[in-house]
């Protein structure tokens, strides 16, 4: 039960981190609206699998502790954590099964239980390589540094050879469909690439997969300057994520 929404904090009250409790409304939001930080984190696949399908959505912020703590107060955030994503009427938290949830809903969770679970195992890959890059902005130098061979290690010698086997003889990593692991990995290889430009040399299958991926015409606007994309972590949202959450 705690994940239904029942009377929404309006979000403008949200945004500025003043939500009165009894200003609430009971409009249920068309679009997902999506509450985390301006920045990438564990929000950023959810957007990237709103976007590669096709589907609109709106942000809510999180600038001050206040608004993390009016979720709370609200029963939205199950573990007291966000991401949360507002959607089809409930409160939804835990990355894996938001995104699982969107993925099943638009098509791209594959034909039967097998594929599902091919899809999972392969999505949850690029969500541990991920991770690394997650971590990096709040490490201080010497461990950026340190981190930055340890996605090049990771990646070379750990995940991307077996995307690289997998794609060897088909176009998409199961059931010869697109589904959310290919967009899981479109993801994992440009965050790898920010980080080593060169990485892709030796992955002739994932060089080709990024090409042909690009093109589809709902990644390549998501791609676009201004989409819902956001750029490489700043200290800005560094600092943020820390005032909000106490770190
Ligand atoms: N397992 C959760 C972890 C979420 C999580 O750790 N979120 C952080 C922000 S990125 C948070 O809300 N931390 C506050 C806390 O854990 O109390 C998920 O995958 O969504």
């Amino acid at each position: 039960m705690g994940s239904v929404v029942r009377k929404p904090v309006s979000q403008n009250a949200l945004k500025t981190g003043n939500a009165d409790p009894q200003s609430v409304t009971n409009t249920m939001a068309e679009k997902p609206v999506l509450y985390y930080f301006n920045g990438r984190g564990r929000m950023e696949s959810i957007r990237w699998l709103l976007g590669a399908a096709g589907i609109e959505f709106e942000e809510v912020y999180l600038e001050k502790r206040e608004q993390y703590e009016q979720l709370i107060k609200e029963g939205r955030l199950m573990f007291g954590q966000v991401p949360l994503v507002e959607m089809d009427g409930m409160n939804l938290t835990q990355t894996h099964p938001i995104l699982s949830y969107i993925a099943a809903k638009y098509n791209l969770y594959g034909k039967d239980p097998k594929e599902r679970y091919e899809i999972d195992r392969y999505a949850d890959g690029t969500i541990d390589l991920m991770g690394l890059g997650l971590a990096y902005p709040f490490l201080d130098d010497a461990g950026k540094e340190k981190q930055k061979g340890l996605i090049k290690e990771r990646a070379t010698n750990k995940y991307f050879p077996v995307y690289e086997t997998a794609l060897k003889d088909k176009d998409y990593l199961v059931g010869n469909k697109f589904s959310w692991a290919d967009i899981q990995l479109m993801e994992a290889i440009l965050m790898v690439e920010e980080f080593h430009s060169d990485i892709l040399s030796c992955f002739p299958q994932l060089q080709a997969f990024k090409e042909r991926t690009k093109k589809m015409p709902t990644i390549a606007k998501f791609l676009l300057p201004g989409s819902p994309k956001k750029p490489f972590p700043d200290d800005k949202y560094v600092a943020t994520v820390k005032a909000v959450l106490k770190m």
